[in-house]
């Protein structure tokens, strides 16, 4: 029996003002893996993201969903499908605390929208389940606490409960420990690795230690095309791969 896939990508291409920044890209991530795209600075993995998640329309090329066609259709249809990215630190609102940030977003995957005005009976409502994702994230004790006053490594887990919210079949990180010191890298693998369950994860991510730990597949960009794929123990040992890595400089493939 093959497994189904989540995701796909087919001759996957964008242009921006004839500058192919993603290129004829081949992708399938099967339901249920983790799956890392990687590749030096300028690669097309966060155009690829935005292509994904409907951020962009492709110039050519097919995106399925769980084998439904999802091309051309934009962010807020593709999150009702299931896809969810985490949101960045810069839609944290400051002055609101944790609970509500997830409360809020609860309300929003309801399809109540991101209302300011809001009801607080309605929202608390939505308090035993913004409860369990804070724990889940690791925030339990935090609920109290503004965005403001958190880390930054703690701004980035509320940012995934936020994405949790959505309760997503798909979930898309775009670089989850970038910015991070070992102890909130080593804490986000380990959160990560319990996310990833009854869900299929994609990210990018350049810290290869997390790649390892992680992702059941690994896919390779290089000048926006596939260039390697395979485990990620087969693409570190891929020539083309420790090639491409040693001639940018800036990321090493250890
Ligand atoms: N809106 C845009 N307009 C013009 N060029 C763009 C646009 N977005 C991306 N590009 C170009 O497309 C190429 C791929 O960029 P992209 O940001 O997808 O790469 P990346 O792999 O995510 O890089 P990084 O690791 O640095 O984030 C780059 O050369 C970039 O300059």
């Amino acid at each position: 029996m093959t497994t189904p896939l989540a995701l796909v990508a087919r001759g996957l291409s964008r242009d921006f003002r004839g500058f192919r920044a993603v290129d004829a890209v081949d992708l399938e991530v099967a339901a249920g893996t983790v799956h890392a795209l990687v590749g030096p600075n300028g690669a097309g993995k966060t155009t690829l993201f935005n292509l994904l998640t409907g951020f962009l329309a492709p110039t050519s090329g097919r995106i399925e969903l769980a084998g439904r066609d999802v091309t051309g259709l934009p962010p807020e249809a593709v999150a009702r499908l299931g896809v969810a990215r985490s949101f960045q630190i810069t839609s944290l609102f400051g002055q609101l605390t944790s609970g509500e940030h997830v409360e809020l977003a609860l309300q929003a995957a309801q399809g109540g929208g991101w209302r300011f005005w809001r009801s607080d009976k309605l929202l608390h409502r939505h308090r035993p389940r913004a409860r369990e994702l804070l724990a889940m994230v690791g925030l339990g004790e935090l609920e109290q606490s503004k965005a403001d006053s958190l880390s930054y490594g703690r701004k980035r887990a509320l940012e995934l409960a936020l994405a949790l919210a959505l309760d997503p079949q798909v979930l898309l990180l775009d670089e989850p420990t970038a910015g991070m010191g070992m102890e909130d890298v080593e804490r986000t693998i380990e959160l990560i690795g319990r996310v990833r369950e009854g869900r299929t994860v994609v990210m990018v991510e350049h810290n290869m230690s997390v790649v390892g730990a992680l992702a059941d597949r690994v896919t390779v960009l290089q000048a926006g095309r596939v260039l390697a794929e395979g485990s990620y123990e087969q693409v570190r040992a891929d020539e083309a791969v420790i090639t491409a890595y040693l001639g940018s400089g800036s990321h090493a493939a250890h």
